[in-house]
């Protein structure tokens, strides 16, 4: 007798999400899930809210509601052990060096060092590894942290703007990272102000004016 066929549990699941900065409602989120293997590309404009629905899946925001990363509460430990969560402006640790950095990540994840590294050599990095953090051009910076948040292979990977700083060749090797993720079934929550994911399959979602709204289209 077969067995029919189940979708995989979510590894997102959101419901009536609100978030309260000042005293004000700053965002708002009806439903939203994200499946392994997905990418959801959040757009909207300037001041929408994605990065404030972003530091509220890391865990960085409170907020009221259901959000569970595959059972486990934003910001509790075992949430933060399965998300990989970049800012536009990533901090590394300033006392190590680049290579350091990424030793020490893989370390605290108790991750392989060498999936991170080879990604860093991918994205032209090899030159930049005995370089301190400080010396780092934005765009480096982003690359580090990139290398960083897909090498450790998280369940959850939450990427604010991450082609913004990056030039042609290197959004290449973001995509393709990307792209290599999303076949080993890890989910990709990112935003953008554009449309342009350079063909990667994705799901749209809208935020305007602190509210998310339901899916646009498959792209
Ligand atoms: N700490 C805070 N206290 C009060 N309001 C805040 C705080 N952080 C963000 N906001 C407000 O939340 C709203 C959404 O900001 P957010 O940074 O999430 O937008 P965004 O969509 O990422 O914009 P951008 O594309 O410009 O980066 C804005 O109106 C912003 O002023």
């Amino acid at each position: 007798m077969s067995v029919p066929l189940q979708d995989p549990a979510p590894t997102l699941t959101v419901r009536d999400l609100h978030l309260t900065l000042a005293g004000r409602v700053i965002l708002t989120a009806t439903h939203l899930t994200l499946a392994p293997g997905e990418l959801v590309h959040l757009r909207g404009e300037n001041g929408a809210g994605k990065t404030t629905l972003l530091r509220a899946l890391a865990g960085e925001l409170p907020c009221q509601g259901v959000v569970q990363l595959q059972g486990h509460a934003p910001g509790s430990r075992p949430a933060r052990a399965r998300t990989a969560f970049i800012s536009t402006e990533p901090a590394l640790l300033d006392d190590l060096t680049v290579h350091e950095n990424l030793q020490f990540m893989a370390a605290a994840w108790n991750s392989p060092h060498i999936p991170i590294l080879n990604l860093a050599h991918a994205f032209g990095l090899a030159p930049w590894l005995d370089a301190w953090p400080t010396e780092l051009s934005r765009g480096t910076r982003q690359k580090v942290a990139l290398s960083l948040a897909l090498g450790l292979g998280l369940p959850l990977t939450l990427l604010d703007e991450p082609f913004s700083t990056l030039d042609t060749a290197s959004r290449d090797v973001l995509r393709d990272a990307l792209q290599a993720r999303l076949h080993a079934g890890g989910s990709i929550l990112l935003t953008t102000h554009g449309a342009d994911l350079m063909g990667l399959p994705s799901r749209a979602l809208e935020i305007s004016q602190g509210e998310l709204r339901a899916a646009v289209q498959a792209a």
